[in-house]
């Protein structure tokens, strides 16, 4: 026996759009990023991948293209549960900035640090700037504090206690969705694939296609490669990710 997860990142989020760096700031859907989420839960349906349960961040973008992916598949009633810790990694400084003027500011070399490295987090973000999350009251009853900036290496740490205590008990009991962001979701794989933290420096996640895993039972590790439905729109789509700000 296998046990199923989908990984489905939201779909084209306002911010996408207009190529600025996202993190922690709560910015919608455009049409197009709705008609992803729509175009996800098809593709739930027609693969027969019905979700017992849905977990998402505490980001309108993932929050919405769950409801919108889980409304197409007729699985709106579904228990769902919600965490930070699923949240996009925290951008820090570089939030609310042009991704193509960060890369001209500052060269290739450093641009990529910042956005791929496993390690090296950007600088952190003012708690006056704008577009801080140091007050916001979905984020009062952390445990920890409120992220100024995050590695990935971060999200993983952050990450993988909600995966342990929550997402595990739910996929005992069937087949899990979890609308997440291109960085929690390349933490999560990260962890299993075991991609070492020079591999996971390439990995890029398309918008709105899910994800489907096969998990051995008692582990619940991947029994095979992980696999899109839309093998074609995912190849096309991870480029365009992976050339973002060029
Ligand atoms: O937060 C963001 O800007 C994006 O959702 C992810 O961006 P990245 O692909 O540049 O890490």
């Amino acid at each position: 026996m296998t046990a199923n997860l989908v990984l489905l990142r939201h779909g084209e989020s306002d911010w996408n759009r207009k190529n600025l760096f996202t993190g922690w700031v709560d910015v919608d859907l455009t049409e197009t990023g709705e008609a992803e989420g729509k175009r996800g839960g098809e593709l739930l349906r027609e693969h027969g991948l019905l979700p017992e349960v849905v977990h998402t961040s505490l980001l309108r973008r993932a929050i919405r293209t769950a409801q919108l992916s889980l409304d197409a598949a007729d699985r709106h009633w579904i228990p769902v549960k919600r965490s930070w810790r699923l949240n996009e990694r925290h951008y820090g400084a570089l939030q609310g900035k042009d991704k193509a003027a960060v890369r001209a500011e500052f060269g290739d070399g450093q641009f990529m640090l910042w956005r791929r490295s496993y390690d090296i987090p950007p600088p952190p973000l003012a708690d006056d700037d704008e577009f801080s999350q140091a007050r916001d009251v979905r984020y009062a009853n952390l445990l920890t504090s409120v992220p100024r900036t995050e590695c990935l290496a971060d999200v993983v740490a952050r990450l993988l206690p909600y995966f342990y205590d929550s997402i595990v008990p739910d996929l005992r009991n069937g087949t899990v969705l979890i609308a997440a962001h291109g960085n929690s979701l390349r933490a999560l794989i990260k962890y299993l694939d075991g991609l070492s933290d020079a591999a996971v420096v390439s990995l890029n996640v398309p918008t709105g296609i899910p994800l489907r895993y096969e998990l051995d039972e008692t582990t619940l590790l991947p029994v095979k490669a992980a696999e899109y439905l839309d093998p074609d729109a995912a190849e096309a789509a991870i480029h365009a990710v992976a050339n973002q700000g060029k």
